[in-house]
């Protein structure tokens, strides 16, 4: 049985040409992530040699939108795009390898969203398809994941990214995911504080079991990036209205556009009577995020990791590099929210979203989560080459469930 940790080589600086001759194993995972917005395929290659732990090599990527939600009425036409990177994965595993490479699917905040017997019919055609291939179906292969494991899991890949759970001595950081249908915060709380116990993770003599069992995440369902526009346009709960149009000052005044989220297409557009800006754009936002959120002390005492959402925005207004990310202050948020919003009546930004996206952003890590001004993100949508997304925790577990499980 391999033990714990799982090295991956640049950090540990003990995998390179010369090592590589003497390989003994090398073993995939296949993890599929239905997010709200597109369905992703993460590969991962682990190479073992003999008595050592595993060690992961690389990654593959690569994505498909719109994300399985899209298809709540066509449950076959939604397993097609999960089918097709599928056939990417046959492509880039020997099959030499295909029995034993295990195949998961789970599905976050999109599918949390719809009626049960919808997410369910979708999960089945997903099921199907795994059964049909050459790839190992665990038990349980295609679910919905809960909104806390998303968290925990996130927050397992970036401290194994960045080398954290290597030593008891060293500080775990922060994650923040903002994903299209809900947004988690995940950190090592102080000792009285809520936490999570993530049982999961069986490595009896490691302290790693300590560390993980005491994250503690929030998760919120409706507050990813896309829930919250609907939220600002008064368009999340009750029944969708397809005919109304829905307005709000966030948006340039003379706007009148469609949009497709969830199956459903909403009409909306900007306040052409009406004051627009940061200011009044800013006291929309904050109707939908005040005292709906938790402010745990901790988190000013942290450093941060923030990806997804709050990657490409700062990406798309040229806060960071789009390749290496970067270091932001909460406030430079604010800042380029203002910049934007001020703007909205003189300048085609490219998505008419922009403004209410960063003032979304901004109200969210100040009013929601309460952090400073002055508090530092880390933006990063790669560490060591490897996508900072919960997926890779999941493959961690995946894979060492399937190894300790009784024969
Ligand atoms: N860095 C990184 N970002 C990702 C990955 N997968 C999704 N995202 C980002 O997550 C956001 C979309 O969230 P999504 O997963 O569709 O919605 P959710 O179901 O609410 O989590 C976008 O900003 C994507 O760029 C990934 O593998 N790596
Ligand atoms: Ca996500």
């Amino acid at each position: 049985m391999a033990e714990w940790p799982f090295l991956i080589a640049p950090l540990c600086g003990v995998w390179n040409e010369s090592t590589s001759l003497n390989i003994s194993n090398i073993f995939y995972g296949i993890m599929f992530d239905a997010g709200s917005t597109g369905t992703r395929i993460h590969i991962y290659t682990f190479m073992q040699k003999s008595s050592e732990p595993p060690h992961l090599d690389n990654e593959i990527f690569e994505s498909v939108k719109p994300g399985l939600s899209a298809y709540v009425d066509q449950p076959e036409q939604g397993a097609e795009t999960v089918r097709g990177l599928l056939d990417m994965a046959k492509q880039t595993i020997p099959s030499t390898h295909w029995s034993s490479t295990p195949v998961v699917l789970k599905a976050t905040a999109g599918l949390r969203l719809l009626p049960e017997q919808k997410a369910q019919a979708l999960l089945s055609e997903v099921q199907e398809l795994f059964e049909e291939s050459p790839f190992l179906v665990p038990d349980e292969c295609v679910s919905i994941m809960n909104g806390t494991y998303e968290g925990i899991l996130a927050w397992v890949t970036i401290n194994f990214l960045t080398g954290q759970l290597y030593d008891q001595n060293q500080r775990t950081v922060g994650i923040l995911d903002l994903g299209g249908a809900s947004t988690q915060i995940t950190f090592l709380p102080q000792a009285e504080n809520k936490s999570d116990f993530i049982s999961i993770f069986l490595f009896s003599r490691h302290s790693i079991v300590k560390l993980i069992s005491e994250t503690t995440c929030f998760s919120y369902l409706g507050f990813g990036l896309k829930a919250a526009r609907l939220a600002i346009l008064g368009a999340l709960g009750g029944k969708a209205d397809e005919s109304r149009m829905y307005r709000s000052s966030c948006l340039p005044p003379s706007l009148k556009a469609e949009w497709k989220f969830g199956g459903i297409n909403y009409k909306y557009g900007g306040m052409a009577e009406e004051v627009t800006g940061f200011q009044s754009c800013y006291a929309e936002v904050l109707k939908v995020i005040r005292e709906k959120l938790d402010q745990p002390a901790e988190i000013r005492s942290r450093t941060f990791y923030a990806f997804s959402y709050y990657y490409d925005r700062a990406v798309d207004t040229g806060m960071i590099d789009g390749d290496q990310g970067g270091i932001i202050l909460v406030k430079d948020f604010e800042m380029k929210a203002n910049k934007v919003c001020e703007a909205l009546t003189e300048t085609n930004t490219g998505s008419p979203f922009l403004c209410m996206d960063l003032t979304y952003i901004t109200a969210l890590l100040k009013e929601g989560f309460g952090f400073y001004d002055h508090t530092e993100l880390q933006l990063k949508k790669k560490v060591n080459n490897i996508e900072t997304s919960w997926t890779l925790g999941a493959a961690f577990h995946l894979i060492q469930s399937l190894r300790t499980a009784p024969e």
